[in-house]
């Protein structure tokens, strides 16, 4: 068993008239300290999946195991979520934003302090802990809202398109932050993208639905080469440009 098993996912969101069938049958397996992508054409079902894997709601049927353990209330807490938007408050401070959390499990509030300086420190902003958002750049927001997801120390990030509301430039360089800080600290993740290049830029493995209803289409396995290298230079390396043609291909067969 992997760490994180999904067997047998079925959902559909149901109104009052009708049914509607979202995702069928998902199987997949991820290995712990793994970073895993998942695309897919518009509605496929790929963040209602992360909100089943989250446990923000039950699937209609089948089940998820973090570490062994159905997911419930007790082992939630094992996941992290980073959105598009950052969602930090405005009105607290970036240290108070990056320890939100950890206020609400734990009390003891000098650990906070140090977490929060050592992960600013991490995300290369050691010096705005007492900045309020509206003084940060929206790369910079993202990074701490990176520190803010990684103080309660989850297991598991779930990453749901984290970087599409930035520029080009702000996006690079944060894929290659997120993919060093998630390495160093041995996390497991998942990311929801459109972006193929991202995918195979952060990944290990790229795994793409297909729609109507949601389907595990096809796994495939980054080569080890790129896996090596940083999201940045594995758009610069010989394979990467084969590797992004065979998906394509395969996701515009899918119509
Ligand atoms: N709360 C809901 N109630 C009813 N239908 C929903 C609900 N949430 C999502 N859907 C529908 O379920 C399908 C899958 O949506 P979901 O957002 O999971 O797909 P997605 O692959 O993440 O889409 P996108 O790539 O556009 O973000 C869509 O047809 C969407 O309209």
């Amino acid at each position: 068993m992997g760490f994180l098993e999904l067997e047998h996912i079925h959902h559909s969101y149901y109104s009052s008239t009708q049914a509607k069938e979202v995702l069928r049958d998902i199987n997949l397996t991820i290995q712990e300290g793994e970073f895993v992508s998942f695309i897919g054409p518009s509605g496929c079902g790929k963040t209602t999946l992360l909100s089943i894997i989250a446990g923000l709601f039950p699937s209609t049927e089948g089940k998820v195991f973090i570490d062994k353990e159905e997911i419930s209330p007790h082992n939630q807490s094992l996941i992290g979520y980073m959105l598009q938007q950052d969602y930090l408050f405005p009105w607290k401070t970036i240290e108070e934003n990056v320890t939100i959390g950890l206020k609400i499990i734990e009390r003891n509030k000098k650990s906070h302090k140090v977490t929060a300086n050592a992960l600013l420190q991490e995300i290369g902003l050691p010096h705005v802990g007492s900045y309020y958002p509206r003084e940060l750049s929206g790369g910079m927001r993202q990074r701490v809202a990176l520190a803010r997801t990684l103080a309660v120390n989850p297991k598991i990030l779930l990453l749901d398109e984290p970087f599409s509301a930035l520029d080009y430039q702000s996006k690079l360089k944060l894929e290659d932050l997120v993919v060093e800080t998630l390495k160093a600290y041995h996390k497991t993740a998942i990311l929801v993208t459109h972006d193929i290049g991202e995918a195979i830029a952060m990944s290990e493995r790229v795994f793409l639905f297909s729609a109507n209803p949601g389907t595990l289409h096809r796994v495939f396995e980054i080569p080890t080469e790129l896996q090596e290298l940083s999201p940045f230079d594995v758009r610069q390396h010989p394979a990467y440009s084969e590797v992004f043609q065979t998906i394509w291909k395969e996701l515009e067969s899918l119509g």
